[in-house]
């Protein structure tokens, strides 16, 4: 812990508390993440131990880096790269929503992150503005694996858990305990409308008021969770909205235009499995009819190749150098080296002779999001 110094707290969450800090000798900025005790509490223990554990299985340009882990008088701590802003400081600053464009260009690189998360059977669990870093140059950056799970099997039950009320997707709020990776695309849904109007889609007071909310809007639960529901004579209450007064999206958003709109139904159904899945959501409409993605992502690349974030950039240096002959590890150029990258089943081979950045820009030029399976 001596090697940083602590600036000011961005974040105080159950957890724990997150700095915005210093590394004393090579002046990065970081943002520290301090668990509560973790020795004596095991569910902060369990806690820690998962992101840490997840964080360590993914690397995505729209996922936050973590940098270094270590321990320090019975408390962990995790090092990430520092973004200067979220979502959530966005959607104050301009208020009434973000600008059409703006919010396409958020939800996409949201849609992203999570779509990679499940592909690697994650489930992040707690998709919120909070949650939803984005930096200067507009790169957004998932934080918060805390409450993220990995799922293997489908018809495993999940347990419950206390994860933002204002972005819960009905299969929780009735608990049912099969839910999976459809409760964050319902979040994105929620997230999309947010940032298209500036305000909350459903700011509900109670978990019986999120129902209520839901109901409201969108008519009644799938039968599945209406018989869940019936057992609990609480949400059966929420439930008592005759089925034609709920107006559904189109005339609560009679404004959007038809593809945001079906974007936004497609996030937000009410039984989970019709739900879109994100590597679909990626290919609606809404982002491919006028080519967004192939103009977007590569400004994105640039921007996230501008801004490598040198922390991102100084980790990836100092292991490729610490596997190399460590003959001189101050150098910024390598010679000789090798690297095996992996992107799901593909996997490539670089060699070569020149500067970390390099490498880096070379892996990215290949695949969206890699990990370095092994260096020479
Ligand atoms: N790398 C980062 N750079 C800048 N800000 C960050 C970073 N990581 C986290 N934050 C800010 O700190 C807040 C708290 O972080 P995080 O959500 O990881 O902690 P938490 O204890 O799990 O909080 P919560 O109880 O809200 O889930 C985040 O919502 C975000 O706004």
């Amino acid at each position: 812990m001596e090697k940083y110094e602590q600036l000011s707290v961005i974040g105080e969450g159950s957890y724990g508390i997150v700095t915005k800090s210093r590394h004393k000798d090579t002046n990065e900025i970081v943002a520290i993440k301090r668990f509560l005790e973790t020795e004596e509490d095991t569910t902060i223990r369990k806690m820690a131990l998962r992101e840490i554990r997840m964080l360590k299985r993914l690397r995505h340009e729209n996922l936050v880096t973590l940098i270094e882990v270590f321990r320090h008088r019975k408390r962990f701590y995790l090092v990430f790269e520092y973004v200067a802003g979220t979502l959530l400081d966005e959607l104050e600053r301009y208020n009434g929503g973000l600008e059409c464009e703006m919010c396409r260009e958020r939800i996409f690189q949201v849609t992203r992150a999570i779509s990679y998360c499940h592909y690697n059977n994650i489930v992040h669990r707690d998709v919120k503005p909070e949650n939803v870093l984005v930096s200067t140059l507009g790169v957004v950056k998932l934080c918060d694996f805390g409450f993220a799970r990995l799922v293997t099997n489908p018809n495993e039950a999940c347990t419950e858990y206390v994860a933002t009320r204002w972005y819960r997707a009905p299969e929780l709020l009735v608990g049912d305990p099969h839910y999976s990776s459809p409760v964050d695309v319902w979040a994105i849904g929620c997230l999309f409308a947010e940032m298209m109007t500036g305000d909350p889609l459903f700011p509900g007071e109670s978990d019986i008021d999120q129902l209520y909310l839901i109901v409201k809007l969108l008519g009644r639960p799938c039968l599945r969770h209406l018989q869940l529901a019936s057992k609990n004579a609480r949400l059966k209450t929420a439930l008592r909205i005759p089925e034609t007064n709920s107006p559904g999206l189109q005339k609560h958003f009679s404004s959007w235009t038809p593809l945001a709109l079906e974007f936004l139904s497609c996030c937000l159904r009410m039984d989970p499995t019709h739900r879109l899945s994100c590597t679909d959501l990626l290919k609606h409409r809404y982002f491919t009819h006028d080519r967004f993605p192939q103009r977007f992502l590569p400004s994105l690349r640039n921007k996230v190749n501008t801004e490598l974030s040198s922390p991102l950039l100084r980790k990836l240096k100092t292991e490729i150098l610490m596997s190399t002959d460590k003959r001189d590890e101050r150098r910024t150029t390598l010679t000789n080296w090798t690297i095996s990258l992996k992107e799901g089943s593909m996997k490539r081979k670089l060699s070569g002779d020149t500067t970390a950045s390099e490498v880096i820009s070379n892996a990215r030029s290949f695949f969206d999001s890699f990990v370095i399976t092994s260096r020479i």
